[in-house]
């Protein structure tokens, strides 16, 4: 049998991606490259992935694949096309990757691409699987609703509940009667959320209003709340909670942030070096007691991870230190009473879907989070750290030349567009594994290269190879203790 030709590919990185030491590994290990050809190891396939430059596709990436997939066309023709910006072709001849055949006319599909790979591969196990499991409901319902009717119990909602068992400390809050309240002005808005100024007991508070129908986002953001042992500084102050009578919607009484969100802070100004780590150094001890599994005179403060960070879900106060807030989509990751186990089973649809896309760490756009793994949640609470302190030095002015960073934008605004989708994600950060831009000449200050590699660290591909929040803690500190202007 003769022996099997090994297919060769146009190799070509683009700049940004050279500089990118992990980027740039990805692609040179999927086969030998030698100039601009590369032998690959493990595939039979040809990538290329081409930007729309005034209306002509200019390669951006080519290379084998990666990964080992299905690639049934012998010439290059365009299969994603997103935002009008990228197109994407795999093909199994020699060198098919050099050009791309792609009409104007092209509809966008997004998921076409994903869809084939997914189909050939997956489609056949699951229908199985399904079946099964549909059977396997079925069947558990059926014995339930027996076991019911035979013991006339109704049965209790356990998701969303420490256990009285529970060692973990629950800081009983007083239930605050809307009439104590003064309101003033509306300050922010989330998805659901409406947040007004307020006065409390001759304090300046912030009330944030839930619809009736979201008792279960208001429970669990009170019920976060409650267990932390103590205050911390990089956690917004929980001042208590309550109903209001008349049309029954929830409301939570916080300290209140006079910077507001972050998003808003770093649209309306840059910041000193100095003061870019103040709010870095904060944000991280925030998240890092967050995920901190604490035990102080028997009480238990389990580790909970946030699942919802982005600029708008962080606070910066008067003295100009960040504050996480917003736990509604937040899980608790280990029970007192079941060690290493998550505890309550956030099923909220409100977070998967309306979670601020340009933060999700590629392993949960791609969907293969483990939520039985309590690591998987916290490394993508930092994918979305690293992004908070890429956003925060993008608006340090002593950073960049003569004093003037640039406008504030959200990670990927610049690459995907301010309308960022699902598929433009997926296939940008997870695919094409980029990362928001890292302006060149940071490398040629004092501090660039640092900056550069912990960066790289939160955001990394591989959930297990990033920073905790802690070591982002002491990194940050370095920092502050080596590089203070
Ligand atoms: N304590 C506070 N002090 C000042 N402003 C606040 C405070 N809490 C919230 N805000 C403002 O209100 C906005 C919405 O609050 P929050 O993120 O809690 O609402 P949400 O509906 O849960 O949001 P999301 O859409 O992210 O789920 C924040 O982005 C911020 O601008």
């Amino acid at each position: 049998k003769p022996l099997q030709q090994k297919r060769r590919c146009f190799f070509q990185i683009t700049e940004s991606t050279k500089h990118n030491y992990r980027q740039n590994k990805k692609y040179t290990a999927a086969g030998s490259v030698s100039g601009s050809v590369q032998v690959c190891e493990t595939t039979d396939c040809c990538v290329g992935y081409y930007r729309i430059i005034n209306g002509t596709p200019k390669a951006d990436i080519l290379a084998c694949d990666r990964i080992e997939k299905s690639c049934p066309d012998e010439t290059c023709k365009a299969q994603t096309r997103i935002n009008n910006q990228f197109l994407t072709c795999m093909c199994n001849t020699d060198l098919c990757n050099g050009n791309i055949t792609w009409g104007k006319e092209q509809t966008s599909h997004p998921y076409s691409y994903f869809s084939v790979v997914f189909m050939k591969k997956a489609v056949k196990p699951l229908v199985g699987i399904l079946l099964f499991m549909c059977f396997w409901i079925v069947a558990a319902q059926w014995r339930s609703c027996l076991k019911k009717k035979k013991k006339n119990l109704q049965s209790p909602s356990h998701d969303y509940h420490i256990r009285p068992s529970c060692s973990c400390q629950m800081t009983k809050t007083s239930e605050i009667d809307i009439s104590q309240i003064e309101l003033q002005q509306i300050v922010g808005r989330g998805h659901f959320a409406t947040v007004f100024q307020g006065t409390y007991q001759g304090s300046v508070v912030a009330v944030k209003f839930l619809p009736a129908a979201y008792e279960h986002n208001f429970n669990t953001e009170k019920e976060i709340y409650e267990l932390l042992l103590s205050k911390h500084t990089s956690i917004v102050n929980f001042l208590g909670a309550g109903r209001k009578p008349d049309d029954k919607s929830w409301f939570i009484v916080l300290q209140f942030a006079e910077y507001g969100s972050l998003h808003s802070f770093l649209s309306k100004q840059t910041t000193s070096w100095m003061f870019s780590l103040n709010l870095c150094q904060s944000l991280s001890q925030g998240l890092s007691y967050l995920h901190s599994d604490l035990l102080s005179h028997d009480l238990h403060k389990p580790p909970v991870a946030h699942r919802d960070l982005s600029s708008s879900n962080v606070l910066v106060k008067a003295d100009g230190t960040c504050a996480l807030c917003d736990f509604g989509c937040s899980t608790i990751l280990r029970s007192c009473s079941e060690p290493y186990r998550r505890h309550n089973q956030n099923k909220n649809t409100k977070c998967i879907q309306l979670g601020t896309l340009h933060y999700m760490a590629p392993e949960i756009l791609e969907g293969f989070v483990n939520l039985n793994e309590s690591m998987f949640l916290m490394q993508g609470d930092v994918y979305a750290l690293g992004l908070l302190l890429w956003e925060i030095w993008m608006c340090c002015y002593d950073l960049f030349e003569g004093g003037a960073a640039p406008q504030h934008l959200l990670p990927y605004e610049l690459e995907l567009g301010s309308n960022v989708t699902l598929e433009s994600l997926m296939l940008y950060v997870s695919y094409m594994d980029k990362r928001p831009c890292i302006p060149e000449h940071w490398e040629l200050l004092p501090q660039g290269a640092v900056l550069r590699e912990l960066l790289e660290d939160c955001w990394d591909s591989d959930s297990e190879a990033r920073l905790t929040s802690h070591s982002v803690v002491e990194r940050i500190t370095s920092l502050q203790s080596s590089y203070s202007l």
